[in-house]
Order: structure tokens, then C-alpha cells, then sequence
């Protein structure tokens, strides 16, 4: 794929500050930090672990939302317009947070489906998908599912992955790309395979910028510019080539046969030489520096022959000085047309109804790629139905047992559909938020399509879980053969069931983890459950109000007043009593099945709609 108009970004005494959560004074991680990342080059941040790569580069790409930031990024020497430069760029994190069931190609023509213009006919994107396959040598695995394995679920390698996840943003055909340690977890022929690839990406034209974790010496002998930061700051940033001379310069030469990499690190490690090393490049920078355009085409300029023509211009700041950038006029003046076009071009999105259908069809394809998910789900329903099928096998018509049984059956059943379903979603949760959270970050789709998506995809399957768990249980139990009652019963367990997989979703969008949301949701279950009026007769009073605001206590009284209802028992000496007259005051709560059906339907859409609105927020929070 070959871009036009290559795209620099350049920043100018970058600062970024973060208040700690634990409160104290507010911490700079990045102290005036000035530099380029030039079109058809591919930039290597370097430092220890903490010395502020991840950081610089989330603030390049302009995916910090928790610090202040101060100095300025220019895009094309103009300053950035946020909104349009994620347009043009694309940010690739460092964990790899695929869908497991989907294959390589899936998850690109997902991507490409959600990501380029509905207008844009539907060859044009097949072949968009095919020419990122090709680019990132991804066509010998494009039919191999991606797997997981925590899922035990064998799928392609971690180099291969990481290329999906490139290939995921490459369908848009940024401009900038931006790799948060792409190399890292991969061994070294496939560390140097990926570079390769971004090097490739380079020379056609795009800007890319990595940060790096300790390089092989092949690795970094591949790069075109180099920025070395410690403690915020920069030791070092220009061509790649120049570094070791800096550093020699500062009184650190490299050793032969070293990776100049290990070296500079380890040099770094000590605080006096890292200040040296530090100050010296504030010393030098303008002296490193740089080619002007006019230079690099002349040949003049110490690149590899790189196309973009300009070598990085740089001047650091120490000690919280703020640098300043040497950008050439020419430079300037040649870009600032092709930037003025860049930053106001608006890539148009897919509609609503279009996102949520290609969701639907990815999670119904996930279930039919995934079988053994599905069917664990269902034996886990039909396990606890013939369970509980068989603690209450075809309970007596009497009133000493056929009585007390029937109201513990029915709390039972409560139980068993308010923890599975709640606890299920909660778990699921911490997967389905990574996902969720990239490709929402990536504008592949809104929380609401992916909420759409998931409405009507999960419920039908979860309807189908609970009516098979129905109909075994209440033919087991021997409930009321009256057809009427069976499908109440049904409706009022399937309706208890989906709003208990709402309250799990619930509990783990608040949380943000399951593990938290788990806790939180056996408390919120069991305070629920406690004042339906099966467990204590008596509420106290400070309590009663948790009763009027429980699904369960509507969704019990109701499946008690609808088996009672139709149902006569017989005391020791024969006599008939009608089932309506046994119910315990506790469970009556005064309102008709038909009543307490319509406050649990009411129940079950209105915690949908909360779940709806906390799941907007806690986007627009940056919280999932
Ligand atoms: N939001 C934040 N609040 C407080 N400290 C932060 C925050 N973000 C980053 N830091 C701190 O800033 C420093 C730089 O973090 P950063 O993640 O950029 O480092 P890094 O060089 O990418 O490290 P690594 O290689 O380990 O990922 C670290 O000391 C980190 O603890």
C-alpha cells in the first residue's frame, strides 16, 4: 500500500504531569521533551522501564486522558487538531487484545468493515483486506483461528498476532502509526520479522513510531531515528547512527562487540552518568542536528537512503527547560498545504444499524466457532434443572409438605437463575472490556452498537437456556398441569433470568473487574434475596424498603400466587384447602400475578436502561 503525502509530527518541549491518585504533589513524567517523527521513517523510543516511553508515546498519539500536558505537537508543522489527527493515525497497544474465535482473516475483515466507509464498495474492501494480509505476510495463517490460551484454544503465534493487531489498524490506511513495544514477547527472528514489516510500512510512506525494549543488535541497526529517554527527559534523540558518537562524546564509549543499546542502558543506570550523558545532549543537540530537507536530498544527510528527506530535528530540554524545536522553513512551508488538507479530512463512519449488525454477526459466529462456550453454558442449565428437578421430584399435594416444599422449590429456582446467569456476565465482562475498549477507542463502533449487538444476540440464546431449564424443572416438580401457569411460569423465570444477567453486567461495569464485581454482586444478590418474604416473615423495618425495590420479591410472590393459584391440597384427614389460602402473608404482596409480572418486566427493562447508561458513562469516564 503506497500513501501519499507523508505526514511529520513534531513536538516541542512536551511536558506531561500527573496528579497521584493517592494525592501529594503532582509528578512530571515527561520534562520538555523535543523531537520528530518524520513520513517514511520509523522513529525507536528507547529508556529503561519507567524512563517515560509509553507515556510519550500515548501523549503522540493522543491517547492520555489522566495528566496535563503542556508543550505542543505539530502535525505538518501545524498544531494538532486532536479529533482529525486520530483520523489519520493509529495507535497499537502492546497486548494483543483479539477475539479468540475469530480467524486472522475475520478479525481484519471485521476491522475493515467497521473502520472504512459504508459507501465503499464491497470488492474495494476485500481487497484492502487482502493487500494488509499480503503486507504483513499474514496469508499463509488468514483461515487460522486466533485462539487463546487461557481458553485452551490452540491458534496462531505471538509474532503472528501482533501482526493482526497491526493489520487491524492498516485497513484505515493511517498516515502515523504508533507501536507501544511491538517487539516485545516475541523472540528475536520474529522481533526482527516485525520490525522489518514496520520498516516496510515506513518506506511506503507512513510514520512510525516504537517504543523498544531492549533490542537485539539486528533490531537496532534497523532503525532510522532513535530517542533515548531517562527519568523524562532525553539523552539522546536523532538518527540512529549518531548515538554511539554521542555517547562516546559524553565520556561513554561503546565497547567492541556490545549492542550500543545494552550499553547506553547501562550506562543510564547510573545516576551521575545518566545527568552527564543527559547534559551533554542539551549541549550538542543543535550540533547533532540535523539535516535540512534541502541537505538530505542532496545526499549530504547520514540516513540509509530513507525517502522522507529530513533527518530529526531536535533540541531537548533539561532539568524541566523547555526545548525548542529547529523545524526548517522549508519544511514548513512544503508541508503546511498537505496538512491543512490531512487535519480537516473527517473519515466518515459506518452507521449505527450497520456497526450493530456486524457485532451480531461476529458474536452469533463466535458461538458457531465456539461451540463448546455455548454448550458449557447449556449443560450448566440443564445440570442444575435436572438437580433441582430431583431435590423436589413430584411434590405431594399435601399441606404439611406439598405446601412448604412448593414455596422452597420456587425460592430455589430464584436462586439458581438470579446467581448463574449474574455471575456468568460478570466474568465475561473482563474480556469482553479489553475488546470493547480498543475497538471503541479505535472508532470501529459505539458502546451503544456494541450494546444493540449484544441485546439481541444474548438474550434469544439466554431465553432458549431458561425455557429447556423450565420445562424440566416444572415437569419434575410436578407443578400445576395447567398449560396457562406453565407459561407464565416461563415467562416470569425468563424475565428474572435476563434481569439477573443485567445486574451481573451491572455489578462488573461499576467494578471494572470481575473479581470485585463478584464480591459486590453475592451482596447485592443476597440482600435481594433475603426480604422476599421466604426467609424472614417478619422484615424489620429499616429493611422494608430493599423488599419493594427486589425483582425477587416480585417475581416470587407472582410464581407463588401463579401455583397456588390453580393448585388444592389435602391436610392429614383429607381435607381439600385451596392453594390461594396457604400462601404465606409474608409472600403476598398484595398485587395479582398479572401485577407483579408488570413491575419484574418493568424491573427487567429499567435495570437494562441503567446498565445502558453506566456503560455511557463509564466510557466517557475512560473507565472500561
Ligand atoms: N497516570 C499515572 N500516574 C502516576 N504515575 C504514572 C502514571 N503514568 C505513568 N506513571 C509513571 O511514569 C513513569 C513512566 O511510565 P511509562 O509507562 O511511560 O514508562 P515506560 O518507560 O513505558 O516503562 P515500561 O518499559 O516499564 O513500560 C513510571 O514511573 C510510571 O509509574
Amino acid at each position: 500500500m503506497q500513501l501519499d503525502g507523508a505526514v511529520d509530527v513534531t513536538f516541542q518541549g512536551l511536558t506531561f504531569t500527573v496528579q497521584p491518585r493517592g494525592g501529594g504533589e503532582p509528578v512530571q513524567i515527561l520534562k520538555g521533551l523535543s523531537g520528530a517523527v518524520r513520513g517514511g521513517r520509523c522513529l525507536a523510543i528507547m529508556g529503561a522501564s519507567g524512563a517515560g516511553k509509553t507515556t510519550l508515546l500515548d501523549v503522540l498519539a493522543g491517547h492520555t486522558y489522566t495528566g496535563e500536558i503542556g508543550g505542543q505537537v505539530l502535525v505538518n508543522g501545524k498544531p494538532r487538531h486532536l479529533k482529525s489527527f486520530l483520523r489519520i493515525s493509529s495507535y497499537v497497544q502492546q497486548r494483543d487484545v483479539l477475539m479468540a474465535s475469530a480467524t486472522v482473516r475475520d478479525a481484519i475483515t471485521t476491522a475493515a468493515l467497521l473502520k472504512l466507509p459504508r459507501s465503499m464498495p464491497a470488492e474495494e474492501k476485500r481487497a484492502r483486506v487482502d493487500s494488509v494480509l499480503a503486507d504483513l505476510e499474514l496469508e499463509g495463517c488468514q483461515h487460522t483461528l486466533i485462539g487463546d490460551e487461557l481458553l485452551n484454544m490452540k491458534g496462531i503465534s505471538g509474532g503472528q498476532r501482533r501482526r493482526v493487531s497491526v493489520g487491524i489498524e492498516l485497513v484505515k490506511q493511517p498516515q502515523i502509526l504508533f507501536l507501544d513495544e511491538p517487539t516485545s514477547g516475541l523472540d528475536s527472528e520474529m522481533a526482527v520479522s516485525m520490525m522489518e514489516t514496520l520498516l516496510r510500512l515506513a518506506r511506503g510512506g507512513r510514520t512510525v513510531c516504537v517504543t523498544i525494549h531492549q533490542p537485539n543488535s539486528i533490531i537496532t541497526s534497523m532503525f532510522d531515528d532513535f530517542m533515548l529517554l531517562v527519568g523524562g527527559r532525553a539523552a539522546y534523540a536523532g538518527p540512529w547512527s549518531g548515538a554511539v558518537d554521542h555517547f562516546a562524546a559524553a565520556g561513554f564509549p561503546c565497547p567492541q562487540y556490545v549492542n550500543p543499546t545494552d550499553h547506553f542502558l547501562s550506562v543510564l543506570r547510573d545516576d551521575k552518568a545518566a545527568a552527564a550523558v543527559v547534559e551533554a545532549y542539551a549541549a550538542s543537540a543543535p550540533a547533532l542536528a540535523l539535516c535540512s530537507p534541502e541537505a538530505s536530498s542532496d545526499g549530504e544527510c547520514e540516513g540509509k537512503g530513507k525517502p522522507a528527506g529530513t533527518e530529526l530535528d531536535v533540541e531537548a530540554g533539561l532539568g524541566g527547560k523547555e526545548g525548542t524545536l529547529q523545524a526548517s522553513k522549508a519544511a514548513l512551508a512544503r508541508t503546511a498545504s498537505d496538512a491543512a488538507a490531512l487535519v480537516e479530512e473527517e473519515r466518515p463512519r459506518v452507521p449505527f444499524t450497520f456497526q450493530t449488525w456486524v457485532l451480531s454477526l461476529r458474536m452469533l459466529r463466535n458461538w458457531g466457532r465456539n461451540p463448546m462456550m455455548l454448550a458449557a453454558e447449556a449443560v450448566q442449565y440443564l445440570f442444575l434443572a435436572v438437580f433441582v428437578g430431583l431435590v423436589y421430584l413430584q411434590l405431594s399435594d399435601s399441606v404439611a409438605t406439598g405446601v412448604p416444599d412448593r414455596l422452597s422449590s420456587l425460592w430455589f429456582m430464584l436462586a439458581v437463575l438470579s446467581f448463574t446467569p449474574a455471575y456468568t456476565a460478570a466474568v465475561a465482562w473482563d474480556s469482553e472490556r479489553l475488546l470493547l475498549r480498543r475497538e471503541v477507542g479505535q472508532g470501529m463502533y459505539s458502546p451503544a452498537a456494541w450494546f444493540a449487538a449484544k441485546t439481541t444476540t444474548v438474550f434469544p440464546v439466554q431465553v432458549v437456556q431458561t425455557t429447556l431449564f423450565c420445562v424440566i424443572t416444572y415437569w419434575m416438580v410436578g407443578y400445576s398441569s395447567d398449560a396457562g401457569r406453565f407459561f407464565i411460569y416461563v415467562a416470569l423465570l425468563n424475565m428474572f433470568q435476563l434481569t439477573s444477567e443485567t445486574i451481573g453486567q451491572l455489578c462488573a461495569l461499576c467494578t471494572g473487574a470481575s473479581m470485585y464485581a463478584v464480591i459486590l454482586l453475592t451482596f447485592v444478590l443476597l440482600l435481594l434475596m433475603t426480604f422476599t418474604g421466604f426467609l424472614v416473615s417478619a422484615i424489620p423495618v429499616y429493611f422494608k424498603w430493599i423488599k419493594w425495590i427486589s425483582y425477587l420479591n416480585y417475581t416470587y410472590a407472582a410464581l407463588v400466587e401463579n401455583e397456588f393459584g390453580g393448585a388444592t391440597f389435602y391436610t392429614d384427614d383429607g381435607t381439600a384447602v385451596h392453594g390461594t389460602s396457604l400462601i404465606p402473608a409474608s409472600v403476598n404482596n398484595g398485587l395479582s400475578v398479572l401485577a407483579n409480572a408488570m413491575v419484574a418486566l418493568g424491573l427487567m427493562v429499567g435495570t437494562r436502561v441503567l446498565a445502558f447508561l453506566v456503560l455511557l458513562v463509564m466510557h466517557r469516564l475512560k473507565r472500561i
